[in-house]
């Protein structure tokens, strides 16, 4: 995708600063230089005794020479300590790849002379979050010992004991007898990286069974360490570089649950079963053809527990939330931006989906018909008025509605990445869009198969209320139920307004006081929702 020209300013501010702090360490590479000129007069050395004879010599005699650098190596490989044999072998290389021949030589060439190899696990990569990353950051992390310098220490809720991770820059590992060095940094672009380092003669127990076994091992320790997290959108001028900052996170410690959720209970297990069919479903997906997502759309009035419920499923499926704020990102290449950095096993949570977003799927159309009839008084006007005038107005307002149009989040955009090609790059997704008016919704949002299940959050009846009864006060049966069970058929009281009048006051649990309290309010509404029947009837016949 192209990248807006705002991220090409940014890049050319970055050159600039690059080109003045040069001269700012310019001093510091005197000395570096000075250095450096020691290990250099070892390479001419090197240059002169073995190698120099190569260059403008023919190719029998080139021959000869590697078949003398092969000797050279074998010997330091059989008699030299690991350590100076590392270093003289990395001067010869430097030294080798000076000589015009091996400049032209392809990769491959040198890499036979190079003792070692890199690999680097970079956490976003091509856009995309790389689950590698994050299961080498927690095994190195977890390579605890008495000899380790650094560690830090933390605490989860509600455990006693204490967590002690790693805290060290470069870890040395070893596996099968290989030795392997391990850096936690930065890459220039700003993004977070492992980087592991080995002698290429290693090559297959590292690439093999060595990294296998260091991915799975961070894995296990993530599953057991699990903690459901709650990432919040950062605005995007507080992005500093492309692919930092896009989220903010906190522990997530909600105790919602689908045992305290009150609600129908069939209703309820149908949720639960349609959620635990999708996390159980990665083989169906594949076999249908189809990216493996979810999308929810929690409707009702305020207060009846839509909230409440996307909770219940992070703790349920142990899925992380990503709280969606749409009215901080400016267009929908950022948001396609922090749609691809979630990870996958999280569900993706749009609050008020009709507030939060210009559902210009059917305004767009009507703003086109109406502006044509604008347009057509407006070129009457013009007729009537200098056309120089007018024109210069038209410009302004075509330029102003074109920055507009740039600069918003809009319908398509969004539902681009629910379906389009932008969807099948994140796995294992749930998206849940909240909203108090499903009417309000364009109706290409909310079909079947973007939003694949529409839950309705109701007013509080019987059953709901059987479930409140026993969080809040314990209770399975009381002979008030009975009332409160008629009563509740004939008004239209929120859960949260139930539970409100259920919840005990004063640190003390009086059950018949909490019950009582509530009649009273629901015999209060019952009275108001009547007269207000009344009143309306009145209007009508009149
Ligand atoms: N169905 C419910 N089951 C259990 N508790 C509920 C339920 N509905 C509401 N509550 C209680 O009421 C409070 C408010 O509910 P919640 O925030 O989930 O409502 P909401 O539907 O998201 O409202 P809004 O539309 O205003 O965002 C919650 O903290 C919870 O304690
Ligand atoms: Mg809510």
């Amino acid at each position: 995708m192209n990248n807006p020209s705002t991220d090409w300013k940014m890049q050319m501010k970055n050159e600039n600063n690059a080109v003045m702090s040069q001269t700012k360490v310019r001093k510091d590479e005197k000395l570096l230089l000075q250095k450096k000129e020691s290990k250099r007069n070892l390479i001419e050395i090197l240059m002169g005794s073995i190698v120099k004879p190569m260059i403008g010599d023919n190719l029998t005699t080139i021959g000869s020479n590697i078949a003398g650098l092969f000797f050279i190596m074998e010997t330091l490989r059989r008699y030299f300590p690991r350590q100076l044999k590392n270093t003289i072998q990395e001067l010869l290389v430097n030294a080798i790849q000076r000589i015009p021949f091996f400049k032209k030589c392809s990769d491959k060439t040198l890499a036979f002379f190079s003792p070692y190899a890199q690999i680097g696990f970079r956490e976003i990569e091509e856009y995309k979050y790389n689950y590698a990353y994050s299961a080498i950051k927690t095994y190195l992390g977890a390579q605890v010992n008495s000899q380790v310098k650094n560690l830090k220490g933390s605490q989860m809720r509600g455990r006693k004991s204490l967590d002690f991770k790693r805290d060290d820059d470069k870890v040395e590992d070893e596996f099968e007898g290989v030795k392997i060095l391990w850096e936690v940094l930065k890459s220039t672009d700003g993004v977070k990286m492992c980087r592991l380092t080995f002698h290429r003669s290693n090559w297959e127990i590292v690439t093999g069974s060595y990294l296998t076994y260091v991915v799975e091992e961070g894995k296990s320790i993530e599953e057991k360490k699990k903690k459901v997290k709650l990432f919040m959108n950062n605005p995007s001028p507080n992005w500093k570089m492309q692919t930092m900052n896009l989220w903010s996170s906190i522990d997530f410690e909600h105790p919602a649950t689908f045992d305290t959720m009150a609600m129908d209970p069939k209703k309820k297990d149908e949720i639960i079963s349609d959620l635990l069919g999708f996390s159980n479903g990665e083989e169906y997906y594949k076999k249908i053809g189809k990216a493996w997502k979810r999308g929810y759309l929690l409707h009702g009035p305020p207060g009846t527990g839509k909230s409440t419920m996307i909770a219940a499923m992070a703790n349920l499926m142990s899925y992380s939330i990503y709280d969606l704020e749409l009215t901080s990102i400016g267009n929908n290449w950022e948001l396609k931006k922090l749609l691809l950095a979630t990870s996958s096993k999280s569900i993706i949570v749009i609050e008020d989906i009709d507030c939060s977003l210009d559902l210009t799927g059917e305004r767009e159309v009507k703003e086109e018909e109406s502006s044509a009839e604008i347009k057509k008084e407006k070129k009457k006007k013009e007729d009537e008025s200098s056309a120089e005038k007018n024109k210069e107005k038209k410009k302004k307002e075509d330029e102003s509605s074109a920055e507009k149009k740039k600069n918003a989040v809009t319908l398509s955009g969004l539902l681009n990445f629910i379906d389009g090609l932008w969807s099948a790059c994140g796995q294992e997704r749930i998206l849940v869009f909240t909203t108090n008016h499903l009417g309000k919704l364009d109706q290409a949002l909310i079909r079947r198969g973007r939003m694949d299940m529409h839950i309705e959050l109701s007013y509080c009846r019987f059953e709901a209320f059987k479930i409140l009864a026993k969080n809040y006060l314990n209770l399975d049966s009381h002979v008030l139920f009975r009332k409160i069970e008629s009563l509740l058929e004939e008004t239209n009281i929120t859960p949260a307004d139930v539970a409100e009048n259920l919840m005990v006051k004063d640190g003390e649990c009086d059950v018949d006081g909490s019950l009582k309290r509530l009649i009273l309010v629901l015999e209060e509404m019952k009275l108001n929702q009547n007269s207000n029947e009344q009143q309306k009837d009145v209007v009508n016949q009149v």
